[in-house]
């Protein structure tokens, strides 16, 4: 049943819980398995990689079926109807439009005394894109990681997703993949993908930035692989968060709610409202909607655990206590949900108003679905063009120019105890005088 609690009672420290999903005490055994896998894979490639896709994914591949085949991807075009592709191709040039807008660009200034300066941007060599696939077939999360990495420029791009029964990979997500150009997958997922793709093996390429999103065992991997490796953020089990007035529908609430908690035991759905009736009525549509939900035992877990409503004193008190959480996803259902967005500081993805469903965003509406979750919203932001960009700082600096800084040079590498790199400056006045 999912609870609800008044405002007065700890809410912060029951915040803090459901936030802490991820990385409290009960996740270290977790933890201790991604550990393990990475080493394996580090040190065995290939064969690690098959071990673990053995015991986690119950799948038994040989190395030379890693690689997704040319004849797969073809064949996969006949088993999608033609609404699906439809579909994928109405979001693809929807979610590219997005991306398309305020693209990064390099940039020099010309100074006085002929300085140039100035940022260069360049995309990375190789991406990998991991696509979840344990619970349901990410077939949008194609197009959310490939399409950002395109518009970058990104010059070889690789995807990961796990095996499904038969080691098949869903059709869908093979059609999204060759719709947005991608042709280099392979069939791995979990810690063991991520280890993969960061430390290389004899078939799966290393790659420097890895992104996409993932249940416990990807996002603790994709944690514990930065630094090797770029990432795009932790981008964990779903949250939404509802703030939510009198003028909502109580079932539509619920249904955002569910629409969240269905993705994974480990999910998490929150209400704030300032309306008790509204209260009860969610607490009852959810149970109602749960009766026959075919995903009914990983959604009633996730309710029962990481679900809650809060019955806040004002709309004001629901924003503060939300920048708290900093939620993956934020409803605003009220009635003028433009009031209320000047509060909100921490958030991955906003949705304003009675009439926009956070699947709205999660298929089509373009920005991006892959976001940072417990709590890393309060620094990330959704996945972007950005992720897959860097930028070289660009410096010239004339004759002139570095006679004139020479002075405040030495002052500064001398107080630093750094005499070459005084006299890195000072030996070229010389040598022009
Ligand atoms: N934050 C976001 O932007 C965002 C977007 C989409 C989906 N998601 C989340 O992605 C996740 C998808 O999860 P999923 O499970 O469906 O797919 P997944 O691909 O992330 O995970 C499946 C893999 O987990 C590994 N695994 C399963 N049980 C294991 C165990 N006991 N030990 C070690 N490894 C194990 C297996 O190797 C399997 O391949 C959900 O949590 C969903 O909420 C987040
Ligand atoms: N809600 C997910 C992000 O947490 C994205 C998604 C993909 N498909 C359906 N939903
Ligand atoms: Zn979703």
């Amino acid at each position: 049943m999912l609870r609800i609690i008044t405002q007065q009672a700890d809410v912060k420290a029951e915040l803090q819980r459901i936030c802490d999903r991820t990385h409290d005490e009960q996740v270290l055994h977790k933890e201790a398995t991604v550990r393990e896998v990475l080493q394996a894979v580090k040190r065995q490639g290939d064969k690690a990689v098959l071990h673990y896709t053995d015991e986690f994914d119950n799948q038994i591949l040989k190395a030379e079926e890693l690689r997704v085949t040319g004849s797969e991807l073809d064949a996969a075009y006949q088993q999608v109807s033609k609404e699906l592709l439809e579909a994928i191709q109405l979001a693809s040039r929807q979610i590219e439009a997005f991306h398309r807008q305020r693209v990064p660009k390099s940039w020099v200034h010309f100074g006085d005394d002929d300085i140039v300066l100035g940022k260069r941007y360049t995309p990375v060599d190789r991406a990998g894109l991991y696509v979840p696939g344990g619970r349901a077939a990410y077939v949008s999360t194609v197009l959310m990681n490939a399409i950002p990495a395109k518009v970058a420029g990104v010059p070889r791009i690789v995807m990961a997703t796990p095996p499904g029964a038969q080691k098949a990979i869903n059709p869908a997500v093979l059609v999204a993949a060759q719709e947005v150009g991608v042709q280099e997958i392979y069939r791995v997922g979990g810690a063991q993908a991520i280890a993969a793709l960061a430390y290389g093996t004899e078939t799966i390429p290393k790659v420097d930035v890895i992104t996409g999103p993932g249940n416990i065992y990807v996002t603790l991997a994709k944690k514990l692989v930065y630094g090797t490796v770029g990432i795009d953020s932790l981008a964990g089990p779903s949250e939404v968060l509802i703030i939510a007035d009198e003028g909502a529908n109580p079932v539509h609430v619920a249904t955002d709610m569910l629409a969240q908690a269905e993705h994974d035991p480990m999910a998490a759905a929150i209400l704030f409202t300032t309306d008790p009736a509204l209260a009860k009525n969610v607490q009852v549509a959810v149970e109602r909607q749960l009766v026959d939900h075919p995903r009914r035992i990983d959604t009633e877990k996730a309710i029962a655990h990481y679900g809650l409503i809060v019955l806040v004193e004002s709309l004001d008190a629901a924003a503060e206590l939300s920048n708290e959480f900093a939620p993956e996803h934020l409803e605003l259902e009220v009635k003028d949900p433009w009031a209320v967005l000047p509060n909100i500081r921490h958030a991955g993805a906003i949705f304003l108003g009675y009439s926009t469903p956070e699947a709205v965003g999660d298929y089509l509406a373009g920005p991006n679905h892959t976001l940072p979750t417990s709590g890393a919203a309060r620094y990330a932001s959704a996945l972007s063009v950005e992720t897959f960009l860097k930028h070289s700082s660009i410096i010239q600096y004339s004759q002139t120019a570095l006679n004139k800084v020479a002075g405040a040079i030495d002052a500064l590498a001398t107080a630093e105890g750094l005499p070459s790199h005084a006299d890195s400056v000072k030996r070229r006045i010389q040598q022009d005088e």
